[in-house]
């Protein structure tokens, strides 16, 4: 490439969408970094549903506007793939697991990972996923009377309990507080990696690229070992030889032990962050709200048996409907990018090969078009048939649908299920909701303390 392309190729790509200048950017810079929620939010108010970013070489488009969003991620998806800094990010630490990679190897991952999230499986693991939320409840929540508790630390170790049981029919107890660490401190460096302006050689001995090799180090070790212990197993007599779990399946699958590890760590880390995310937001709205807290505690005390993962689809209405609400508000998945490789038309306008379009579930969701008071949690909402689905999606869109929804969505049940028999959530006296942080998943800045009060009532059933 002569100096003038390479110069060519640095400039932005005018294609008439109205967006920031540079000098806006550099202004912006720090509060980018900082709170991108709020950065994003405004740049939409101010310049509508699709937004052009001033960067070098193709278009960097934000795309609000659920017609196009569905284009991006449905539509037009076999032209939009995860060749984005999001996604390079997170390969650094999941290597090209089923989250973070593309075709060809994306579809064959994909179909050998299904059947551990099919139906008939997450009924079967239905038990452990109560075992986790149970024990989990039992030891960090000791006091006979009110605590205040930090109950994103709770959620997250139920969550991460609960994936290792239903995925890999693994007591993660001995690895956990290392998973955690290392899961924790990976996401970070994710975040970190993916918020850089500068090209981040994986080589160079920076404090970053070192953090990421002591994180990559506890992964491996941890889903070794995961290996190695299944491996060791005897197969029971007429048994599938590793278990038709997802661990069984990968490891029966002939995928290399390092594409295996890769899978592994993709399911830790996209598996419990989300979910552990996502309670601890549902947890907070019911605190807030104690009519709604009560009717899915009694919805949920009135189901003939011990709830299910697959309860929530037309058993308990109104949980799920508040489970929705809470997706809504507080989207885990706060960013989706996409990178075309051909020239497409996003929004009546023509766009080259390489547009990078970035969606935001967070703003979509608070359009003020579709949903009514679109910042107040109003569960009823979904309770109407269809309402608002066209911009809704927390577990995102077409062919790259979250795999681990339902198992999600019922792991969500679950667990409110334990907590709320057992427990009453309110609010400590010095309430102040606190701040949401846009990490890989939204999280709550410093922390969700919350009052739990042991219920005096007699063991219902299933419980124990
Ligand atoms: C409330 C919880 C969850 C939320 C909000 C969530 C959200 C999402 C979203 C938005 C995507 C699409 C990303 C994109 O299109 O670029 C996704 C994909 C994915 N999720 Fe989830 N997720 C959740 C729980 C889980 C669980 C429990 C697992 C597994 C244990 C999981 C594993 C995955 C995987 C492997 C993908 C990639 C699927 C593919 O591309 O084929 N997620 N998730």
């Amino acid at each position: 490439m002569t100096v003038t392309e390479r110069l060519e190729a640095m400039r932005p790509t005018e294609i008439g969408v109205p967006g920031p200048t540079s000098g806006d950017m550099a202004r912006a810079f720090r509060s980018v970094r900082r709170d991108p929620l709020t950065f994003l939010g405004r740049v939409r108010e101010h310049y509508g549903d699709l937004v052009s970013f001033p960067v070098p070489g193709p278009p960097a488009l934000l795309v609000n506007d659920p017609a196009d969003v569905r284009h991006v991620l449905q539509t037009g998806a076999r032209h939009w793939g995860k060749h984005t800094v999001q996604y390079a990010a997170l390969g650094r630490v999941t290597g090209p697991g089923l989250l973070a990679s593309s075709e060809p190897s994306w579809i064959e991952h994909r179909r050998l990972a299904a059947p551990a999230f099919h139906h008939e499986r997450l009924a079967a693991v239905s038990d452990r996923v109560r075992s986790a939320a149970d024990d989990g409840i039992r030891s960090r929540l000791t006091s006979p009377g009110p605590t205040v508790v930090d109950v994103s630390s709770l959620m997250h170790h139920i969550g991460l309990d609960a994936v290792g049981r239903a995925l890999f029919a693994a007591d993660l107890g001995g690895h956990a507080d290392d998973l955690l660490r290392a899961s924790s401190a990976a996401a970070d460096i994710v975040v970190r990696l993916g918020r850089s302006i500068l090209p981040t050689n994986e080589w160079l001995p920076t404090p970053t690229n070192l953090r990421l090799r002591v994180a990559r180090r506890r992964l491996d070790t941890v889903t070794a070992q995961l290996m190695a212990d299944r491996r060791s197993r005897p197969t029971p007599p007429g048994g599938i030889p590793h278990g038709d779990d997802l661990l069984g399946l990968l490891l029966d699958s002939g995928l290399t032990d390092d594409e295996v590890r890769d899978e592994l760590v993709t399911m830790v880390i996209a598996g419990h962050e989300t979910v552990a995310a996502s309670l601890t937001w549902t947890l907070m709205l019911l605190a807030e709200d104690q009519v709604a807290q009560e009717r899915v505690r009694a919805e949920l005390a009135s189901l003939p048996a011990p709830v299910s993962l697959l309860d929530h689809r037309d058993r308990v209405p109104w949980t799920r409907a508040v489970i929705d609400e809470a997706l809504r508000l507080f989207p885990p998945a706060w960013v989706i990018s996409r990178r075309s490789d051909r020239d497409d038309v996003v929004g009546g306008v023509e766009v080259p090969a390489g547009t990078l379009a970035i969606i935001s579930p967070w703003l979509v969701h608070r359009r003020a078009d579709t949903w009514a008071d679109p910042e107040v949690f109003r569960p009823e909402r979904f309770l109407e048939p269809g309402a608002g689905r066209t911009a809704y999606l927390p577990f995102g869109q077409g062919p790259r649908l979250c795999i681990g929804r339902e198992l999600a969505l019922g792991e969500m049940v679950v667990v409110l299920d334990r907590l709320l028999a057992t427990h009453h959530v309110g609010l400590p006296d010095d309430w102040r909701r606190p701040a949401p942080e846009a990490q890989v998943a939204v999280h709550p800045r410093g922390g969700m303390p919350l009052e739990l009060t042991p219920l005096r009532r007699g063991a219902r059933r299933g419980d124990g």
